[in-house]
């Protein structure tokens, strides 16, 4: 690969390349930091559906804080994929979830894209090593997996495959970090990454209740929103656990409720996603909804996320500080003067999210 074309702070024009969901929020999130951004995407709607989506996250980002000079007016609609990137000083991929797709996609953006120049998936799950398979140069392709929505989640989680040059790998997490994420930065692969691991043990959980009739789709959003979740959005589920031992900590807990880990309280196997699961998850979410739209929906999930990053010190409180550094969340992109890198995170410790990038430290364990 051969050296990328600017530092990662010295980035001025992000291209993104598929702009639904994932990737109309990378739009909106950049757009928020100051970035020039060009999209393309093929849909014959997708401009109309981008910058919807993009008018609609405004007052949110606006809440949180937008960088000097940062607008939607920023934001190009490229007629290809090859105007899209001519003068991308980073490409950030979020097409269908559909391996040969994205195969050939990623190879399409390395014949397109400025040489050097770092190209990152917003794949949940698929391993860098089987995607860059068709790429002149699979040096420079690294995953960047994103959380929806990623105008307002921090985390990303940042890992190359077999062939990607370890260059790429730490210039993404420097770029993503100086562009206000939390980044973590994997040292091997594994299918799902991190985060997505864990989810997927909860939603396949999720679905086997479901399908057994044991539980209903408001029941298990219940089950998390007025239980687990509430601490999870400040201390991760080892820590919590770590409480459950009392004065004990760890030791305790696990000699403990060690052995119920043989309970039959999991399994793991995914249940057949057949029609009647399928309609079951449908219906129960549309129950569970209770009329409002999905649109109704975003907006309210986007405000619980503001509210909980502001109760948990990595927002600057309504009309005041965070109690803590007293961060404003304004950064000049043109300047490149940066407040502190998540933006979103000063200086609480209880923050379970690095404010720097954390390389996953060999043998799973926490360095
Ligand atoms: N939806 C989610 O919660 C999350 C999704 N992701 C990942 O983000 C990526 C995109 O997923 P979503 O935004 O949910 O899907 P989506 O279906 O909302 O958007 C995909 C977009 O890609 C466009 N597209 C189709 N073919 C294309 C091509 N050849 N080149 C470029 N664009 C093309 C479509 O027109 C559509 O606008 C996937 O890799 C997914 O795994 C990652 C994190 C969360
Ligand atoms: C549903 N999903 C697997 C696509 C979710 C993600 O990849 C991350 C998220 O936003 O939770």
């Amino acid at each position: 690969m051969p050296p990328p074309p600017c530092p990662p702070d010295g980035v001025r024009r992000v291209a993104c390349i598929g702009a639904g969901v994932i990737g109309g929020g990378w739009v909106a999130h950049f757009l928020a930091r100051g970035y020039d951004v060009t999209a393309w995407d093929p849909a014959p709607d997708a401009e109309d559906r981008l910058r919807r989506l993009v008018t609609a996250a405004w007052p949110s980002l606006e809440q949180i804080g937008l960088a000097e000079g940062a607008s939607p007016d920023r934001l190009t609609f490229a007629a290809t994929l090859g105007e899209a990137v001519a003068e991308a000083q980073f490409v950030q991929e979020s097409a269908p979830e559909k391996l040969e797709l994205k195969r050939r996609l990623l190879a399409e953006l390395d014949a397109a894209t400025p040489a050097g120049v770092v190209i990152a998936s917003s794949t949940s799950g698929y391993p860098m090593t089987d995607m860059q398979t068709e790429a002149a140069d699979p040096g420079r392709l690294v995953v960047g997996h994103p959380f929806n929505p990623p105008y307002l989640i921090p985390l990303v989680e940042v890992v190359g495959g077999q062939r990607t040059d370890a260059t790429a790998v730490g210039w993404a997490s420097r770029f993503y970090t100086e562009a206000g994420k939390s980044v973590i930065t994997m040292d091997r692969e594994l299918p799902g990454f991190i985060a997505n691991r864990l989810q997927e043990a909860l939603w396949r959980e999720a679905l086997h209740m479901v399908a057994a009739g044991e539980a209903t789709v408001r029941e298990i959003d219940a089950s998390i929103t007025e239980g687990p979740g509430l601490r999870w959005a400040f201390m991760g589920p080892c820590l919590t656990f770590a409480l459950a031992g009392g004065e004990g900590g760890m030791a305790h807990m696990l000699d403990h409720f060690g052995p119920s880990l043989k309970s039959p309280w999991t399994r793991l196997e995914a249940p057949e996603l057949d029609e009647a699961l399928r309609t079951a998850m449908v219906e129960g979410c549309e129950t569970a909804a209770d009329g409002r739209s999905i649109a109704q929906l975003v907006a309210e999930r986007d405000q619980g996320v503001i509210n909980v990053l502001r109760a948990t010190g990595r927002l600057p409180r309504q009309g005041g500080s965070t109690g803590d550094t007293g961060d404003t969340a304004s950064t000049n992109r043109n300047t490149g003067d940066t407040a502190n890198p998540s933006n979103i995170s000063t200086a609480s410790n209880t923050s379970p999210l690095p404010r720097q990038s954390t390389t996953h430290a060999p043998q799973g364990g926490d360095s």
